[in-house]
């Protein structure tokens, strides 16, 4: 088995490439920032090889009282949030307007596997939603209003519905794996605990081999 594992920028690459020790069935390569450089990118490496798996994975937002600061997140579910239209009566998504899915489910049983051996290991795992969007949310009133839309939506990044748009166009199973590095709301750069996040990818990343087992 053989996993392509997609991060947005080098330093997500280097943690996930330290937590991995040289496994040789992973290879990990960059998305860039943001779903469309993700979908292309991942396209791209999709196009060039053959994998059985593929993984985005990064730093993200978390939702409060979802998951906190240092911890990780393992999507149940990739949802591009903000695709759609905004209404006189508030957002539609494209599944609403017809316009096709925004959605798109991960391999439940290896998400499963892989939550087991995160809890295993003892690291503070969360299993929801991950929202992808285009332009990170930085109010407490976008904050709130996303969790509403999506019930128990655990965190926040952009780049997984892009990756997982190009691993699902294959038919080539998919997960999203999180570390938390800021809360979803208001904007602040200073509480952001990118160090800390980068070590708990690492960390998820040391164990993310058990689900090709
Ligand atoms: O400067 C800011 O205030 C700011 C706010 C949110 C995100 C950014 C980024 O540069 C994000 C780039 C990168 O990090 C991931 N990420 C991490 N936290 C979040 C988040 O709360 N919402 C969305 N994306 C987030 C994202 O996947 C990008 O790869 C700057």
């Amino acid at each position: 088995m053989r996993a392509l594992v997609m991060t947005a920028v080098e330093a997500e690459r280097e943690a996930v490439l330290r937590g991995l020790n040289g496994d040789s069935r992973f290879e990990v390569s960059l998305a860039g920032v943001g779903p469309i450089a993700a979908a292309i990118n991942t396209a791209t490496m999709l196009a060039s090889a053959n994998y059985d798996l593929v993984v985005s994975a990064g730093i993200g937002g978390g939702f409060v009282g979802q998951a906190e600061v240092g911890s990780l997140v393992v999507a149940s579910e990739i949802i591009a949030a903000d695709l759609g239209v905004q209404t006189q009566e508030g957002f539609m998504s494209l599944d609403e307007l017809g316009f096709g899915s925004t959605r798109v489910q991960v391999s439940s049983a290896l998400a499963a596997r892989l939550t087991a051996a995160m809890l295993t290991a003892g690291l503070p795992v969360h299993s929801g939603p991950v929202l992808t969007v285009s332009t990170a949310t930085g109010t407490a009133a976008a904050a709130s209003e996303l969790a509403t839309r999506v019930p128990g939506a655990a965190a926040e990044a952009m780049e997984g519905y892009g990756v997982a748009a190009a691993a699902n166009g294959r038919g080539i199973p998919v997960l999203e794996i999180r570390a938390i590095s800021n809360a979803v709301g208001p904007r602040d750069r200073e509480a952001w605990r990118i160090g800390d996040a980068l070590k708990a990818l690492e960390a998820a990343s040391s164990v993310i081999v058990e689900v090709l087992e």
